[in-house]
């Protein structure tokens, strides 16, 4: 794991090695570069035997058919499990009928509409445990083969032919969501271990602060020392923060003396990075009142100003019109390009030349228009990066995750480039970590049954669902494009250009992206940044572009529901692609979740909510979705249809005496209502925290 090991190497204090060691054995997700790790954690392990022999034996006798080498394994379980577990399902399954069957012959009862209500609630709990578990009828595991990948894709001569990956980070509230955070995230993608000419960075700024500008151009200056120190050293993890935190300082005599003197001047000048972001709201602030006392000596005009004396075009701090939260125009800055500062520590100098290209996009406010929220974002993201850098694959974060293990894009590569299945594959999910949840897991949010279970049985059917963050999709399949095994002949979708312009909109360097990446899949090298093309990106960034297209419904992430994410998943597993789940050793991507009971609780009533509203739209699993297989379809009814479950639960915890009084239903009147003049909420809410206080107490 993460954790430091300064005795481990005696040469050198870093958290895992992932260079070389590691790599050696591909049945490993991530090498932690010892024999250690490959006996606790072999992929196989006690549950898992290897399920694709056959197809590999095949692909060595065919020496790789196209070419393409196998980049992943694949694990099932173990007869002795998997069997006596389908066998178990069944027996439990006749089970239930037989109880049915009792219930409906035994219907003699004085309160037949409580009967028929409690056989109703029964009748769910056994149907929503079946939608549970036939989706889990073949769990599959799958691993990635990181050396294989290096192999064939990192050329000798130190080039790679890797494809090229945009990374989408959204925030929306500089104040909400520490900038600390999202700038660790954004150091974590611009320090991983991918080319530098194939890696570009997107962050989405739904509040249009000039505070989150200024820190990503402080961010782009101190990742001139943290990249290179974390490629020289094999840094993990390589968002600062975390990594400063886990790791003892180094002690001279125990780790290089080189080493030690990297990380003390790193250490140092993450601390000015930390002082300088903190002071940035203060900074902005001055700067803004001598500006614009400049233009009225009173310095009652209200303009917030950046550094080289332009007015910032986003939300002001004094908010005017066009300069307010929720309404201001689009901006799209490219940050940096910059070049390694060879003079700032020379010893640096010979491991990097530059860094990933890091953009600022915030897209136009406009009241008048519905912003769809992160979909929205996302979708203006999706459009600039086409103009931008069209890479092939997308990978999307929430601004409170960070990449964990520099490995993880190349993982989510290796499937996409399976020789198998890698061109139907629309995307690669990974399970969501949280780093700041108490050790008991308390309000449940790593929810291992279902990231650790339900996701790798959806791994063995059409893949498993999208899930929000940490997920690389494929860029066509974001464009509503169907799969390679779904178009006849394979050949790409003809594009004609008035059907296209209905679908993506009209900005014509966009259709020609779009029509690129249909047909050839390939990146573009960004053009110029003259006037023009800035203007075309702060176009295709409007509040308007989306009107009267396909964005949101047919293209890109879907609009109008709180959980896009579920939606999006649907919409693609709808059209014939399948996914893929990869976990990984150590693990992938790391986040903060709701450690307070309030907000874990609006998380899940929200969640709840988007899944009615799926239920309930166009997009309901029972008749949505042409090409999906019957399992997945069940899952996805599962998904939707679950919060019903909670109706029938609280009409059980309101009737708990009904056995108790033969033939008469007692509900226990609130008395205490008259006297003590406790309102029906206060009711409400001593009774709901009964139910949770209760279950608590046993764990
Ligand atoms: O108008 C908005 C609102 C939200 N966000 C971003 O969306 C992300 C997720 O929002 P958050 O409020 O943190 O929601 P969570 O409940 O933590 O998110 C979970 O649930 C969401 C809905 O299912 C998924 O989209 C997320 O990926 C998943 O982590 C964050 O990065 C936000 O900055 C925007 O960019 N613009
Ligand atoms: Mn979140």
């Amino acid at each position: 794991m993460a954790s430091p090991a300064p005795e481990a190497t005696g040469a050198d204090v870093r958290a895992v090695s992932v260079d070389d060691g590691g790599l050696a054995d591909p049945l490993l997700a991530v090498g932690n570069g010892g024999a250690a790790t490959k006996q606790e954690s072999g992929a196989e392990g006690k549950y898992w035997v290897p399920a694709d022999e056959a197809e590999r034996r095949a692909a060595t006798a065919s020496s790789g058919e196209d070419g393409r080498p196998l980049l992943f394994r694949k694990y099932k379980l173990r007869a002795a499990i998997l069997h006596p577990y389908r066998a178990l399902i069944f027996v439990r399954l006749i089970a239930v009928l037989l109880f049915f069957a009792w219930r409906i012959r035994h219907n003699k009862s004085n309160v037949m509409w409580f009967w028929t209500l409690s056989v109703a609630g029964d009748a769910w709990f056994g149907f929503s445990w079946l939608l549970n578990q036939l989706p889990k009828f073949n769990p599959i595991k799958s691993i990635p083969d990181l050396c294989a990948l290096k192999l064939h894709y990192d050329l000798p001569d130190g080039t790679s032919k890797l494809p090229g990956i945009d990374v989408f980070i959204t925030t929306a509230d500089p104040i909400n969501e520490p900038i600390l955070y999202t700038m660790n995230s954004i150091l974590s993608i611009l320090a991983t271990d991918y080319p530098v000419d194939r890696l570009a960075c997107y962050v989405s700024d739904d509040s249009g602060a000039l505070i989150l500008y200024e820190a990503l151009v402080e961010v782009a200056k101190f990742a001139t020392l943290w990249v290179p120190f974390c490629h020289k050293h094999c840094i993990e993890p390589r968002a600062p923060e975390s990594y400063f935190d886990l790791v003892v300082p180094p002690r001279i005599g125990r780790a290089s003396e080189e080493f030690v003197n990297d990380y003390k001047r790193v250490q140092m000048d993450y601390d000015d990075f930390k002082m300088r972001l903190n002071k940035l709201s203060d900074t902005i602030h001055k700067r803004s009142d001598v500006y614009n006392r400049m233009i009225t000596p009173e310095g009652d005009a209200q303009a917030t100003w950046m550094a080289n004396g332009m007015q910032w075009p986003g939300t002001w701090i004094d908010p005017t019109e066009n300069h307010r939260k929720g309404e201001h125009t689009g901006i799209v800055k490219v940050v940096n390009g910059s070049e390694v500062d060879a003079n700032r520590n020379p010893s640096f100098n010979t491991t990097d030349v530059c860094l990933p290209m890091l953009v600022y996009v915030s897209r136009e406010k406009n009241p008048n228009y519905d912003h769809n929220k992160k979909a929205g974002a996302l979708n203006a993201l999706l459009r600039v990066s086409a103009l931008l850098s069209s890479a092939q694959f997308i990978i999307n974060f929430d601004c409170d995750h960070y990449i964990n293990n520099s490995q993880a894009l190349r993982a989510a590569v290796c499937f996409m480039l399976d020789q198998r299945e890698g061109d139907n594959t629309a995307f690669v999910q990974f399970p969501q970590h949280f780093n700041n949840v108490d050790p008991t897991d308390r309000y449940g949010n790593h929810n291992r049954v279902f990231f650790d279970g339900t996701m790798l049985a959806l791994n063995g059917l059409q893949g498993p669902s999208y899930l929000g963050t940490g997920c690389m999709f494929r860029r066509i399949a974001l464009y509503g494009i169907d799969p390679p095994h779904c178009r006849p002949g394979n050949i790409p979708p003809h594009c004609r250009p008035g059907n296209i312009t209905a679908k993506y909109g009209n900005s014509t360097p966009l259709i020609d992206s779009v029509s690129k990446a249909i047909k050839q899949e390939s990146s573009t090298t960004p053009p110029p940044l003259d006037d023009t093309f800035v203007s075309e990106m702060e176009m295709v960034v409007t509040a308007s572009y989306d009107n009267g297209t396909e964005w949101g419904k047919g293209v890109g992430y879907i609009y109008d529901i709180a959980t896009e994410d579920i939606v999006t998943g649907f919409r693609i597993h709808g059209q014939g692609w399948r996914t893929m789940y990869c976990t990984m050793e150590h693990d992938a991507f790391c986040g903060t979740a709701p450690i307070n009971l309030t907000e874990r609780l609006h998380q899940i009533v929200r969640w709840s909510g988007g899944s009615l509203e799926m239920f309930f739209s166009r997009n309901n699993p029972l008749v949505g979705g042409q090409r999906l297989q019957l399992l997945q379809r069940v899952s996805y009814l599962n998904m939707t249809v679950y919060p019903v479950t909670s109706l029938f639960i609280l009409l059980y915890a309101l009737c708990p005496v009904m056995w108790l009084v033969p033939d008469e239903i007692h509900i226990q009147r609130p008395f205490t209502r008259y006297w003590a003049g406790v309102t029906w909420m206060d009711y409400w809410r001593n009774e709901q925290f009964f139910m949770i206080g209760s279950t608590r107490f046993s764990g």
